[in-house]
């Protein structure tokens, strides 16, 4: 089995984004540019990141009108990403199109509620109910709009596979046995989120602000 854990670049200088990869890349299955590193190095970046010769997901959280997103889609088709992420409460019509824009051994997965929110985030936004709920409505649109699979917390992980058995599930807010959250909420070990169904598993503080950041990801990989 291919090692699932997907590392985060969030650093700001592409060097030590590539110094970094170099360093964990035989503990970690790919490495996840999001929204700091693709806004700073955009093509280049990617470009760079891809010599290295992991899968690249671009966690671009894509979240605009259906023509808009599905313009961005094929802009970033030449970059051969793995996995692309797209909001899934976009609507289905924007994920359709989304679906049918990206290239075709592009993974397309609709994040469903950020890992960085609770319950309580939810009702002051005037969402009533509960991550539970709206994690697995969302879920199911996604699946409904034709989407490869869902980006969730380890804590809906097991509900999300039960629903959708054959998804691809991307599971970021992971943190080893007693590691700082920081802004996260919603968190589990990777082991468990691993165990109740995940594909993909992101990790990146907890590897890239180690003092060591390969023997992290070393002990991290020895847990799955
Ligand atoms: O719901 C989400 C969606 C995406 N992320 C991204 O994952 C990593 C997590 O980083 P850590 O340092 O391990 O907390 C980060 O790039 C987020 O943008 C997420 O955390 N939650």
């Amino acid at each position: 089995m291919s090692n699932p854990i997907y590392l985060a670049l969030d650093v700001p200088r592409l060097r030590d984004a590539v110094a970094l990869a170099e360093k964990v890349k035989a503990h970690v299955g790919g490495v996840k540019l999001g929204l700091e590193f693709f806004n700073a190095h955009g093509a280049h970046g990617v470009h760079m990141l891809s010599q290295i010769g992991l899968p690249i997901f671009l966690d671009l959280k894509l979240h605009d009108i259906p023509n808009t997103v599905a313009g961005a889609m094929q802009a970033i088709h030449v970059l051969e990403p793995a996995i692309v992420t797209i909001h899934a409460c976009g609507g289905i019509a924007m994920m359709e199109d989304a679906k049918a824009a990206a290239g075709e051994k592009t993974k397309v997965v609709g994040v469903t509620m950020l890992t960085s929110l609770d319950e309580q985030d939810l009702g002051r936004m005037g969402f009533p109910g509960t991550p539970h709920d709206y994690v697995m409505r969302l879920t199911e649109a996604a699946h409904k709009a034709g989407l490869d699979g869902v980006v969730c917390s380890g804590q809906e992980i097991k509900a999300v596979h039960d629903q959708w058995k054959d998804g691809f599930f991307v599971v970021p807010g992971l943190r080893p046995e007693g590691g700082d959250i920081g802004d996260q909420k919603r968190v589990v070990t990777p082991r468990q989120a691993r165990d109740d169904g995940a594909s993909v598993l992101v990790i990146g503080r907890p590897i890239s602000r180690a003092e060591d950041p390969e023997a992290a990801a070393r002990a991290i990989e020895a847990t799955l």
